[in-house]
Order: structure tokens, then C-alpha cells, then sequence
């Protein structure tokens, strides 16, 4: 057995560390899950007791028509979140092992609500004894709903060997953009020479958190899509924000409202789901099946939606430069802004001071 500092080869060993939100596993997982999220201080900003006695009643609330949401997907009650994001450090395990061979690279995922929780993966990636932890968000975008939380989730978890370094954010990454980009075209040709309109939805945050506390994250989406429209080459297309919850103003233009726009203005659409890199929940149900039938009663013809960039190579090729080159082995192609201190908080600032680390962020 080699031990930390040596690998099978003699190598150094990788832990890259893959964050996401979670999902349920099946109907019974679903107000726990539910739970989880609406405890989380970055998502409800209450002091205690009183945000996990509001978390508490909301996921009891909740918890019926989230599971009969989570029912209309082919995952036995469940999310398929999980499954995607091993099939997506699959790849990402073959593109860096060819990318850094003698080193012996394993791939993690921590999810913030679900199992496998940030807190049981700090303990597995702990115990397998890293030279270099990467830490890589599936999170495009950075949010503090979303990607702050789960790194603080990680700092506040793990204890184990290594040097770390993050990449807080990847909104312009080539692979990334390229992949929506050809999906796109794809979808359009396939609407064939009806006029279309490209609906680029994100999953929407409260406003406050952008005009009161910074979140960076509504900047950075919309340097995604003006990468992406450019790169397809796009004439028609609009931003817009889904899945909104509670009381509070959200970023909009809704992606409901978008589609009624649409509607009026007698186009065709197609969604793109810009913020998610898999297919879950507000993918399969919210706009293939609520939004699809929203689309349909409003006269949006046709509705298309691009499917998520999943294990699609230029997306995996572009978070394994982004991974060699936090490390500071590989390439020198920029890789995208980042958050260049946008967001001061974030990691990978402390960590640019420290020689090669964060270069990619
Ligand atoms: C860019 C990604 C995401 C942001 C930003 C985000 C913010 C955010 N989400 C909620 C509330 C819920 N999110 C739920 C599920 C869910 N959300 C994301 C991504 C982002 N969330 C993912 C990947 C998932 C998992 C989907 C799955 O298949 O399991 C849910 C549960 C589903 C539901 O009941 O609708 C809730 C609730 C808030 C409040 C928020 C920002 C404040
Ligand atoms: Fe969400
Ligand atoms: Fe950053």
C-alpha cells in the first residue's frame, strides 16, 4: 500500500473534490433533504433556533408535492443527480489520469444535502492521505447560496493531508461554452427555418443577495451567456431565472414570464439550461414538463430544451485543464476570469498569493 506523497508509480496523489448540491435517494429522503437545505444559513439567513424550526416547517410543507415532483422522474422516487455526477467524475478521472500519468488522481463527490454529505466525504478523502486536494464546484457560477456554502461546508469538515486549492468559478471556460454553444445549433436546426428565440435560464437566486450582500453570481451568469449567444453565433435571445422560492423578490425576468414573451411575440423557444451542468429535478420536471406545458397553452412552438453538458468531452476536457492547471502542471491557455476578487471572500483569492494556486480561478 503506498502511503501520502507516493502513489503507485512513485507519483503524487490527487484528490479532486467534486461539490454539489445533492438530491434525495427515494420518496423518504425527501424531507430530510428538504431539511438539510432549508437549515443551510446561506440559503435562509434567520438566526437560530429559529432557522431550523422555519427549515423544519417548510420541508413538512413541502414534502408532498416535492415528492410528487421527484415521482415524475425516472429515479425511483428519487433524484438522479447522484448517478450523473458519477458518471461525470468517471470522466473527469480518465481526462486527468491521461492528463498527469505516473500521479494517481481519485475523484470525490461531496454533495451540501445528501449523501454522500461534504461532512463523510471530508473523512473518506482524509483517510486516503492526498499530496494536493483540488476542490471543484459543479457550479459554474459562483453563488454564496451554492458554492461558498459548500466550501465553507468543506473547510469547516475536513482535517486530512494535502495542499489545497479551489476553482471558485469557471462562467467562461472555453469547454464550457462550447458545448452549450453546439447544443444550441443543434437545436435550432432542428426547428429548422421557424423563428426561434433562445431562453438561457438560470436557477434564480434572491435579488438582496446581489444589491445588498455582492453575490456575484447574476454577473457571472451573464458572462456565460453572452459567451455562449456569440459563440452560436445568436441573433434572438434573451436571460431569465426559474425555480424560485418563498416570498422574497427574486432575479428576474422569470423563465415563466420569458416563455409568455415568447408566446406574444410569436416565436418558437429554446431553453438552456446555463447554470446546471447535469440533468436533475428543475431540469426533467420544471422546464421539460411545467414550463413544456406552459410553452404549449401560451402557443410557444416549437419548445425545445438543450440537454446539460453532462460528460460531454469539451465540458469535461475544460474542468481537467482548469484541475492541472490549479495545480500549475499544465497549459497556459487563460481559462476565464473567475471571480478576480469580485467576490473577496472566496478561497481562491488567499490562495493566488501562494505560487501557482487559483491561476485557473
Ligand atoms: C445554480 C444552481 C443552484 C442555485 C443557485 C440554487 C439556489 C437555491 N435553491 C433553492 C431551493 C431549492 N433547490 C432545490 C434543488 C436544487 N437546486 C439546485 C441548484 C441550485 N440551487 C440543484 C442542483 C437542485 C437538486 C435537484 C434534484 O434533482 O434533487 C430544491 C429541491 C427541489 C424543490 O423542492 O424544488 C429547493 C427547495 C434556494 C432557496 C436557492 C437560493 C436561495
Ligand atoms: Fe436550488
Ligand atoms: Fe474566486
Amino acid at each position: 500500500m503506498s502511503g501520502p506523497g507516493e502513489g503507485p508509480t512513485g507519483g503524487r496523489r490527487l484528490a479532486v473534490v467534486l461539490f454539489n448540491l445533492g438530491g434525495p435517494d427515494d420518496a423518504a429522503s425527501v424531507k430530510p433533504f428538504l431539511f438539510n437545505l432549508f437549515r443551510d444559513p446561506a440559503i435562509i439567513g434567520l438566526p437560530q433556533p429559529f432557522r431550523t424550526l422555519l427549515a423544519r416547517l417548510i420541508s413538512s410543507r413541502r414534502e408532498a408535492s416535492a415528492q410528487a415532483n421527484y415521482a415524475l422522474m425516472d429515479a425511483g422516487g428519487g433524484s438522479p443527480l447522484l448517478a450523473e455526477t458519477r458518471a461525470q467524475a468517471e470522466a473527469l478521472t480518465q481526462s486527468l489520469s491521461a492528463r498527469l500519468p505516473g500521479d494517481e488522481v481519485k475523484v470525490f463527490i461531496a454533495m451540501r444535502y445528501w449523501h454522500p454529505l461534504t461532512e463523510e466525504t471530508a473523512v473518506d478523502v482524509a483517510v486516503w492521505g492526498p499530496d494536493e486536494v483540488v476542490l471543484l464546484p459543479l457550479y459554474p457560477q459562483f453563488s454564496t447560496t451554492t458554492t461558498e456554502s459548500s466550501l465553507q461546508a468543506w473547510k469547516a469538515a475536513y482535517a486530512g493531508s494535502g495542499r489545497s486549492r479551489t476553482i471558485c468559478c469557471y462562467p467562461q471556460a472555453p469547454g464550457w461554452v462550447t458545448a452549450q454553444a453546439k447544443a444550441i445549433r443543434s437545436a435550432l436546426a432542428q426547428a429548422g427555418d421557424r423563428p426561434m428565440r433562445v431562453l438561457f435560464s438560470a436557477h434564480g437566486i434572491p435579488e438582496m443577495l446581489v444589491t445588498k450582500k455582492g453575490d456575484p453570481y447574476q454577473e457571472q451568469v451573464e458572462g456565460t451567456v453572452a459567451d455562449v449567444a456569440q459563440a452560436a453565433g445568436l441573433t434572438d435571445w434573451t436571460v431569465c431565472y426559474q425555480s424560485r422560492v418563498g416570498p422574497m423578490k427574486w432575479l428576474g425576468p422569470s423563465t415563466p414570464d420569458a416563455i409568455e414573451q415568447a408566446g406574444r411575440d410569436g416565436v418558437g423557444a429554446v431553453v438552456v439550461p446555463v447554470a446546471f451542468v447535469s440533468e436533475h429535478i428543475e431540469t426533467l420536471v420544471e422546464l421539460d414538463q411545467e414550463y413544456a406545458e406552459l410553452a404549449h397553452e401560451k402557443g410557444v412552438s416549437p419548445y425545445l430544451r438543450t440537454p446539460t453538458v453532462s460528460v460531454a468531452a469539451p465540458f469535461i476536457d475544460t474542468l481537467a485543464e482548469a484541475v492541472t492547471q490549479s495545480l500549475g502542471r499544465a497549459g497556459t491557455a487563460p481559462f476565464g476570469p473567475g471571480c478576480q476578487g469580485r467576490w473577496k471572500a472566496c478561497p481562491c483569492q488567499a490562495e493566488r498569493g501562494q505560487g501557482q494556486a487559483g491561476r485557473s480561478a
